[in-house]
C-alpha cells in the first residue's frame, strides 16, 4: 500500500512511464498537468513541453489553464515532431492531446520505452461525448489513468461531460464558457434533448 498521495519515486528517477488525465472540459486537466510539470521541474528534471499548434485559444506558445496558470510550450503540427526534441528529456508534457493524429500513441509509447515520463492532458469525450481522437488509445497504454471532473453547472453534481452551447457540428471548434458547458450525465441527456428540439 502506498500511504502517500504522491510517487516522488516517478519524479527523481528515470523510469520510463505514461500518464494520462483526461475529463471534461473546465476538469482540471491543464492545472493538474502544470503542477506534475513545475514540480518536475523543481526536481531538476529536464522538462519539454507540447501542444496542437491549432490550440491558440489563450496564448500561441503557452500551455495556459482556465485559472491563467500558465507554462512555456511548444506549439507543433505533428505528433512526430515530438521525438525530434526529445533527446536529453527526462519528462515530457503534452497538452489537448485528442487534438492530435492517432501517431502520438506510438510516440508516447517509444518515448516511455527510453525511459521518459510521458504526462498526457486531453479531453476524453468530444461534445457528443463521442471518444475523443488519440484519448482512448492512450488511455490504454497508459500506467495511469487520473480522471478529473469538473462540477455540473446545472446541479453542482461532478460533470463528466462537455455540452456544446452553440450551434456547429465540426468536432473541433475551439472555445471556453461562451461556447460548451460542463454537465453531469443526467444534464446533458436532458440539455441535448433539448437541443433536438430547436
Ligand atoms: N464548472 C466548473 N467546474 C470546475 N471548474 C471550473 C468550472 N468553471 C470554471 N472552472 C475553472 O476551471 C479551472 C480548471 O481549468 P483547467 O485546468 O484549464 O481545466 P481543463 O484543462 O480541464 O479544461 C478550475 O480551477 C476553475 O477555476
Ligand atoms: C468538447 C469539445 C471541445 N473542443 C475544444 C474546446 C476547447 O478549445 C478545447 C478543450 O479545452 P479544455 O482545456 O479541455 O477546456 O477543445 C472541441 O474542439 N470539440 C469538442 O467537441
Ligand atoms: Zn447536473
Amino acid at each position: 500500500m502506498n500511504v502517500f498521495s504522491e510517487d516522488h519515486i516517478q519524479e527523481t528517477s528515470r523510469r520510463g512511464r505514461i500518464e494520462v488525465i483526461c475529463g471534461s472540459m473546465f476538469s482540471g486537466k491543464t492545472e493538474e498537468l502544470i503542477r506534475r510539470l513545475k514540480r518536475a521541474k523543481f526536481a531538476k528534471q529536464r522538462v519539454e513541453i507540447f501542444k496542437p499548434a491549432i490550440d491558440t485559444r489563450y496564448s500561441e506558445a503557452e500551455v495556459v489553464s482556465h485559472d491563467s496558470n500558465s507554462i512555456a510550450s511548444t506549439p507543433i503540427d505533428s505528433s512526430g515532431t515530438i521525438l525530434l526534441f526529445a533527446s536529453e528529456i527526462d519528462v515530457v508534457g503534452i497538452d489537448e492531446a485528442q487534438f492530435f493524429d492517432n501517431g502520438l500513441i506510438d510516440v508516447c509509447n517509444q518515448l516511455a520505452n527510453n525511459g521518459i515520463r510521458v504526462i498526457i492532458a486531453g479531453l476524453d469525450m468530444d461534445f457528443r461525448g463521442i471518444p475523443f481522437g488519440p484519448m482512448p488509445g492512450l488511455c490504454a497504454i497508459a500506467d495511469e489513468v487520473t480522471k478529473v471532473h469538473a462540477i455540473c453547472v446545472k446541479c453542482g453534481q461532478l460533470a463528466s461531460f462537455s455540452h456544446r452551447t452553440v450551434k456547429n457540428d465540426k468536432q473541433v471548434l475551439l472555445g471556453e464558457t461562451a461556447q460548451y458547458e460542463p454537465l453531469c450525465r443526467t444534464c446533458y441527456l436532458k440539455a441535448i434533448q433539448e437541443d433536438s428540439k430547436k
